[in-house]
C-alpha cells in the first residue's frame, strides 16, 4: 500500500470510522454547520444507507468519509488509514485505490464502450485489472453482451449498471453510491439495487448508499438517518413501509429531531405505538 497510515483503527471489521467529524461551511452568521460531532462506523461486507431530509447532511458526510472534503474538525478513517491529514495527492491516490462510486447521472465518458469506461480508472491509475474478477463483476452486473455498446446506446438501467462494474473493477474496500436510482425508472432501478445488494452478498463488497426512497433503503442491511447534521437514529433489516413511517415521524412529529434518540424498532406498527 502506498498511502502512510497514520493511526489504526482498533477494529479491522470496519470499512470506515467517522469521530467526532464536524463539518462547517462559511464562517461568521453565515456559517452552516452541515456535520455536528457525527461518530459512525461502516462495517465491512454491508449494505448501509444514509437517510434524511434535504440538507440534513448526507451528500456532506460521503464526502468526508470518502476523502472527497475536508473536515473542520474530528477524524476520519478507511480501513485502518486515518485520512483526516493526509495531502491532496495522497487522498487521491486513496480515492483511486481503494474508493468506488456510483454517482445519480452515471458520469460515464460518451465516447468509450462500456468495457473502455469500467476499466478507465483502473487504465489512468496504470494497473491492470484482476481478469476473473472483472469477469465476475460483468456477468454479475450482466453486461456481458454489451459491453462493446456506447453508453448512448444503453438504457439508463445499463448505464448505471456500467458505473456499477466500474466502481466495482478494482475491487475497492468500500462503495460510495449517491443517490444511484435517483435518474432511473422504477423497475431499472430495482435492478440496479438488487446488483447492489448482489456486490454486498455475492462479491463481499461494503456499500454505504445516499438515497431519499425507502424502496432503495430496504434493499439496506442498515440505514443510518442523519437530521441536522446528526445520526439521530439507525434501523437494522428495513423494510420500505418501516423506513417510511421512521420519515414520516422526523418530518411530521419532530421537524427538528431531539439531541436524544427517542424511537428505535422496525415496523410501522412499533412507530404507531411508540407515538401514541
Ligand atoms: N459547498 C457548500 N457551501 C456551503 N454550504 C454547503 C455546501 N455544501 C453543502 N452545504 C450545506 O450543508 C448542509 C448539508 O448539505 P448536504 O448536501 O450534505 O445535505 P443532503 O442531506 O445531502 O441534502 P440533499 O438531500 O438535498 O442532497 C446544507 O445546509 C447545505 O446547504
Amino acid at each position: 500500500m502506498t498511502t502512510p497510515a497514520a493511526h489504526e483503527t482498533p477494529d479491522g471489521e470496519v470499512a470506515a470510522r467517522a469521530r467526532g467529524l464536524t463539518k462547517a461551511y462559511g464562517s461568521g452568521e453565515t456559517a452552516v454547520l452541515a456535520l455536528d460531532a457525527v461518530d459512525v462506523d461502516i462495517a465491512r461486507g454491508r449494505f448501509t444507507a444514509v437517510m434524511g431530509p434535504s440538507g440534513s447532511g448526507k451528500s456532506t458526510l460521503m464526502h468526508c468519509l470518502a476523502g472527497l472534503d475536508t473536515v473542520s474538525a474530528g477524524q476520519v478513517w478507511l480501513g485502518g488509514t486515518e485520512i483526516t491529514g493526509l495531502k491532496e495527492r495522497e487522498l487521491t491516490r486513496l480515492r483511486r485505490d481503494r474508493i468506488g462510486f456510483v454517482f445519480q447521472s452515471f458520469n460515464l465518458i460518451p465516447t468509450l464502450t462500456a468495457a473502455e469506461n469500467i476499466t478507465l480508472p483502473m487504465d489512468i491509475a496504470g494497473r491492470k485489472p484482476d481478469a476473473l474478477w472483472l469477469d465476475r463483476v460483468v456477468d454479475t452486473l450482466g453486461l456481458r453482451n454489451r459491453l462493446n455498446h456506447r453508453p448512448a446506446q444503453l438504457s439508463g438501467g445499463q448505464q448505471q449498471r456500467v458505473a456499477c462494474a466500474r466502481a466495482l473493477a478494482s475491487r475497492p474496500e468500500l462503495i460510495f453510491a449517491d443517490e444511484p436510482t435517483g435518474n432511473l425508472d422504477s423497475g431499472a432501478g430495482l435492478e440496479v439495487l438488487g446488483f447492489l445488494r448482489g456486490a454486498v452478498d455475492d462479491l463481499g463488497q461494503t456499500v454505504v448508499m445516499v438515497t431519499h426512497d425507502p424502496g432503495a433503503a430496504a434493499h439496506s442491511d442498515l440505514v443510518l438517518y442523519l437530521a441536522d447534521g446528526r445520526i439521530v437514529d439507525e434501523m437494522e433489516q428495513p423494510t420500505a413501509d418501516a423506513v417510511l413511517a421512521r420519515m414520516h415521524l422526523f418530518t411530521r412529529a419532530n421537524p427538528r429531531p431531539p439531541d436524544v434518540v427517542v424511537v428505535r424498532g422496525r415496523t410501522a406498527d412499533d412507530v404507531v405505538a411508540q407515538e401514541d
